[in-house]
């Protein structure tokens, strides 16, 4: 098939095409029946149920198609839309909005140095080796240092004044380069800090924190379609983030209880058959639930059910 005709009056809708955030991006698509059979080895796939073309892109590169207006709408790390950004500043006509986070692929960019070297604060690497994949970042974040130590301060006594530091591209693995001497300090992500300490390494400063982000361009083609998509996206999320409680509690005890799960508007309360008693229903953030039954429980109520959410539309 030719693929590239059909892309006319399709959205066109950037998914990071491998790494950290792929999988995540496809259920995110399963969640939102976004269907679409992808052919071996294509990057463009069309969508069967909606007028939509994705298309798989490295997640660095997404900013970049998206902040042209080369593609309506994709999914990326907000630190892949800061790197961006810090080399191609957006105008009223380019670069991309940010539609929504998407809590996922949590990560903070981090200045790292060798745990058992000299170094301890960031200003120390003024004038020295610094690498990374984030090289318009990491040139932002240390000229701004630079600037503060034009006044000839001694950091550790040594001028920093007039000095640059040198930052050098690598496309992975940049833990290896302080231990194979191409650098003195790095800049790379941080999650469970498993791939620094293994490194021999530890964080000093942190760039920029980030996750997953639903980005559009500035004029997308179809914005109707967008906030569908965003809507089901949205619903998506909520569903992963919350859990429905249901409980039985006395009357006496509804006030107490329903402050323990006030809901996301209000908690639905139905009077049961047995004179006094109440049912309650109220969303509950999953990462709250186990604090949340211990509370509800020591304050009277009974049979509390917890429900998985399969989809929501809820509002903000
Ligand atoms: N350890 C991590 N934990 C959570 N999110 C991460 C992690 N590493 C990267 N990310 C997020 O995923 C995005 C893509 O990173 P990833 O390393 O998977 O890219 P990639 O496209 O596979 O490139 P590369 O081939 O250079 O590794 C990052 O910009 C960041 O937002
Ligand atoms: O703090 P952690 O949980 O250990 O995660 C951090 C690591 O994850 C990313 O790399 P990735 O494994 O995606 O491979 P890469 O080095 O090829 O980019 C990042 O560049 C770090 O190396």
């Amino acid at each position: 098939m030719d693929l590239v005709n059909h892309l006319n009056d399709r959205l066109l809708f950037a998914v990071p095409k491998k790494g950290r955030l792929h999988q995540a991006c496809l259920d995110l698509l399963t969640g939102s029946d976004i269907q679409f059979h992808r052919h071996n080895r294509l990057d463009i796939a069309l969508v069967k149920n909606l007028p939509i073309a994705l298309v798989f892109l490295p997640a660095a590169d997404i900013p970049t198609f998206v902040g042209e207006g080369r593609v309506d709408l994709g999914i990326t790390g907000r630190d892949q839309v800061r790197e961006h950004e810090a080399v191609v500043p957006p105008s009223d006509t380019t670069g991309v909005d940010e539609i929504m986070d998407l809590e996922f692929g949590r990560c903070k960019l981090q200045v790292q140095v060798p745990e058992k070297g000299d170094i301890t604060r960031p200003e120390e690497l003024i004038g020295k080796n610094v690498v990374t994949s984030f090289t318009n970042l990491s040139q932002a974040y240390f000229r701004e240092l630079e600037l503060v130590h034009t006044d000839k301060t001694l950091v550790n006594g040594n001028a920093k004044a007039g000095l640059r530091t040198h930052i050098k591209y690598v496309g992975g693995s940049v833990e290896a380069a302080c231990a194979l001497g191409v650098a003195d300090g790095i800049v790379d992500l941080v999650e469970s800090g498993e791939t620094m300490r293994a490194a021999g390494l530890m964080a000093i400063s942190t760039v920029v924190e980030s996750t997953a982000v639903l980005i559009k361009s500035k004029h997308p083609s179809n914005p109707q379609l967008i906030d569908l998509i965003a809507s089901r996206i949205r619903g998506v999320i909520t569903a992963q983030k919350y859990v429905l409680c249901t409980y039985n509690v006395h009357r006496d005890k509804l006030d107490q209880a329903t402050k323990i799960t006030p809901g996301k508007r209000a908690p639905t309360i139905n009077s049961l058959e047995e004179p006094g008693w109440v049912a309650v229903q109220s969303m509950v953030e999953k990462k709250k639930l186990a604090e949340t039954m211990d509370t509800l429980e020591s304050v009277g109520a009974q049979d509390i059910l917890v429900t998985k959410l399969e989809n929501t539309r809820t509002t903000a």
